[in-house]
């Protein structure tokens, strides 16, 4: 289980994470909507520990993580994977070097810098790429691949962190439809296959009830909404989206307006 307690996060006057409190079960698939500004990454980063809370705790398996430190601080990263919406990987680097970046946790850092990898982590490497179709592009510079290969890369290395929750940050915030679609479909398959928990930040209300099982809404830092998609009406997006609901319900402006 993954606890946030009164979790908050400002940046001087402004309060861009406000006092929010959520218990997350093993195995949910929660979409974090809200329109641009919510807070929804701060929030992702915090859990994280890439950002420090102002206020509140974060508990995990009942363990408090809000202040860990070196080693330990490590190993719960090692738990808890990031996917961002730019990817983050070494374009120069080939691709299956790029996802036993992901292995880091698990083997001896000497062997990392001298690039030893083990058979075996090379095997778990090539696994995850082939499991999102893309193995053949293993020996390819990462940069030479499209925005969402690369983002299937960015998921197969969070996969072979053998993580137990996955922070996924706006991750097909830069990809056309079809690409959208691969992404989410990598991410809804480690959660069922795995199940892996998996947090996504997304801003279009369609792709988050279309693959998640729970929703949390977010306006002006706040926790506004959280239950199962059926939950979310249109009349509680506009309230969440306010001027960009037609945008993201996928209606007629004058529809929303009406
Ligand atoms: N490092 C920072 N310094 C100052 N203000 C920040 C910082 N990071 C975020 N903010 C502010 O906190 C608020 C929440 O930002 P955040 O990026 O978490 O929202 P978001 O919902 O993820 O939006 P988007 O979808 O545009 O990324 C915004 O007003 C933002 O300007």
């Amino acid at each position: 289980m993954l606890e946030l307690e009164g979790l908050t996060r400002r940046f001087g006057a402004k309060t861009a994470v406000d006092n929010i409190t959520l218990a997350i079960a093993p195995g949910e698939m929660v979409g974090v909507i809200g329109r641009s500004g919510a807070g929804k990454s701060t929030l992702l980063r915090m859990i994280n520990r890439l950002g420090d809370p102002t206020e509140g705790r974060i508990i995990w398996r009942g363990r408090d993580i809000t202040a860990l430190r070196g080693q330990a601080l490590r190993q719960w990263r090692s738990q808890c994977a990031m996917v961002f919406q730019q990817f983050n990987l070494s374009p120069r680097l080939d691709v299956l070097t790029n996802v036993l970046v992901g292995r880091l946790c698990h083997v001896p850092a000497w062997r990392a810098v001298l690039g030893l990898w083990r058979e075996t982590d090379r095997a778990i490497a090539l696994s995850a790429l082939e499991q999102f179709d893309i193995g053949a592009l293993a020996p390819q510079r990462a940069g030479s691949l499209s925005g969402g290969q690369q983002q299937r890369v960015a998921i197969a290395r969070a996969l072979v962190q053998e993580p137990a929750i996955i922070l996924a940050d706006e991750p097909v915030a830069s990809l056309d439809p079809r690409n959208t679609t691969l992404v989410m479909d990598a991410l809804q398959e480690i959660n069922r296959r795995f199940g892996i928990t998996v947090l996504v930040n997304l801003h279009s209300l369609d792709l988050s009830r279309r693959y998640c099982t729970r929703l949390v809404g977010l306006a002006a830092g706040r926790l506004v909404f959280d239950g199962p998609p059926e939950a979310l009406t249109d009349a509680v997006a506009r309230s969440l989206y306010g001027l960009e609901a037609a945008e993201v319900i996928g209606a007629e402006p004058a529809l929303v307006a009406a």
